[in-house]
């Protein structure tokens, strides 16, 4: 009788929160939201795991409410390819983001701009780009000469413990600083290394700061306890530095960079009255986008890999047994290497498969109400692509998911595999648009590295921590290790 009661109660408790729902065709809430906050603090946890357990829960797709606005998250793969593919025209816009929050212009460059000012945003940016020899071997020499600072600087910081987080972070965002600005800096550059830990101090704080978009209200409480007052400091001290770089472009004291091409690809729209959203918030934006995408993703993806180099001897080893029989140790690998270091190029996709940095990528949004099995998600819904519930698919990667092995990517013959299923720069319409140059300045970096150094724990008996700090992007807890020069 008992059992009967509690099944009544439960089925008119289920139907009471069914019918309340504000539109009953949204995807499912894995739990009820609370009043006016909604599922908001379930959201200041680990996402990876929380959403995980929701999707056991819920299926591919579940809802999610933050204030008055709605979270969808999208799972496996071919979700994800349905969505972001096949109906490219329904999910290829931004909503508003933390990025226009702190820096005040809403829409604005490649990142968060929609419809056609994000096209002509982006088709100027990847040209620009390409000018700078992305796609050719140009990029690769800029990159290599990069790479012969960093590693010269490695070379300096052996036998005793040290952690590469910092110089990796500012030796990646040199590169794209060259082609932004026409110059490299010096690693002891105090600017520079303002400018960069900027970015990494945003990036960490770009969680919580999401708070307030969705609840606009938060922003007048006391004090900054959503810190975005701090990243707005941070934002407005990278502006400065963009606004002098700028200046000095203008009086033509730097070689040609991106803001040389961009301002003259504007002033040829301009002048030949061509409609054009060109103008030098775009610009602003466009160097803000570009050297927060370009700093912390490879910077981070090289950080993980050397962890799990400390983890896996024997997986160091072989890369620096193949790049001794392909390349030698008398001169650098190039990127004509690539083709013939399949194991490395193996460990680098299985770095950043297991390590999924991009972990949910980045927001996208519909410009109208649109259907996706059979749900209705409404215009200006945050959806939000789970690349982990890719990447952590034992049906396309098999039980052993959670391990690292470099040769799920390798087939019988020895060849290199590159399934679809590998999305670490998303897909779509949206995929990253720096991923060439990913590409590149992660097999260059690691295979210099690699030839050049052994990467020791510093005490194997207590080898440092795989566990993940769960941001916008997600990264090791910080770590030290011994680089042994391999030449004495
Ligand atoms: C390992 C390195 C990198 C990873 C894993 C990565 C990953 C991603 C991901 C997941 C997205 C979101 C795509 C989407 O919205 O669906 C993205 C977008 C973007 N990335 Fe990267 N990225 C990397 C490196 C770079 C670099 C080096 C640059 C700069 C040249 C860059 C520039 C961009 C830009 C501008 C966008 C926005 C594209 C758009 O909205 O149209 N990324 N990236």
């Amino acid at each position: 009788m008992d059992l009967v009661l509690i099944l009544a109660s439960v089925t008119l408790l289920s139907l009471y929160f069914w019918l309340k729902r504000e539109d009953r065709r949204l995807p499912p809430y894995p739990i009820m939201p609370l009043p006016i906050v909604g599922h908001m603090f379930e959201l200041a946890s680990d996402l990876r795991s929380k959403f995980k357990q929701w999707r056991a829960k819920c299926g591919d797709i579940f809802c999610l409410k933050i204030g008055s606005k709605f979270m969808v998250v999208l799972n496996g793969y071919d979700l994800l390819k349905e969505a972001f593919v096949q109906k490219a025209d329904d999910f290829s816009d931004r909503p508003l983001t933390v990025l226009d929050l702190v820096t005040g212009l809403h829409h604005y460059g490649i990142i968060t701009s929609s419809g056609k000012v994000w096209k002509e945003q982006r088709a100027v940016g990847l040209q620009i780009l390409r000018n700078f020899g992305l796609g050719n071997n140009v990029l690769a020499d800029r990159i290599q000469n990069e790479i012969s600072y960093y590693i010269e600087h490695l070379s300096e910081n052996t036998v005793k413990p040290v952690d590469i987080h910092l110089i990796t972070y500012v030796s990646a965002s040199n590169i794209i600083c060259f082609i932004l600005f026409g110059h490299r800096f010096e690693y002891t550059d105090q600017l520079f290394q303002k400018v960069v830990t900027n970015v990494s101090l945003f990036v960490d704080n770009f969680q919580i700061n999401s708070a307030i978009l969705f609840i606009p209200a938060l922003r007048h409480l006391p004090g900054d306890l959503f810190r975005v007052k701090e990243s707005k400091q941070v934002v407005k001290e990278m502006f400065q530095f963009f606004d002098s770089c700028i200046e000095k472009c203008r009086k033509g004291e730097t070689g040609e960079c991106f803001i040389s091409e961009y301002l003259k690809e504007q002033d040829k729209r301009v002048n030949s009255g061509i409609e054009t959203s060109m103008d030098e918030n775009h610009l602003k934006r466009n160097l803000f986008d570009l050297f927060l995408a370009g700093t912390d993703t490879t910077s981070n993806t090289i950080y993980w890999f050397v962890l799990y180099m400390l983890h896996y001897p024997d997986v160091q080893k072989k890369i620096f047994d193949e790049i001794n029989e392909h390349v030698g140790t008398d001169r650098i690998p190039n990127i004509l290497d690539k083709q013939n270091l399949t194991y490395l190029n193996a460990a680098i996709m299985e770095t950043q498969r297991i390590s999924s940095i991009a972990a949910n990528s980045l927001a996208h949004t519909c410009p109208r109400d649109v259907i996706l099995r059979g749900y209705t998600i409404p215009k200006g819904t945050f959806v939000v692509p789970s690349v982990d519930s890719v990447f952590y698919d034992e049906n396309i990667w098999g039980k052993d998911v959670m391990t690292f092995r470099p040769d799920r990517f390798i087939d019988q013959d020895g060849e290199l595999l590159n399934p679809e299923e590998f999305i670490p720069f998303s897909l779509g319409k949206r995929i990253c648009l720096g991923k060439a140059m990913a590409n590149v300045e992660l097999f260059l970096y690691l295979a210099n590295m690699l030839q050049k150094f052994e990467f020791r724990p510093v005490d194997p008996a207590q080898l440092p921590t795989l566990n993940y700090v769960f941001g916008q992007t997600v990264y090791p807890t910080k770590y030290q290790l011994l680089i042994v020069s391999r030449f004495g």
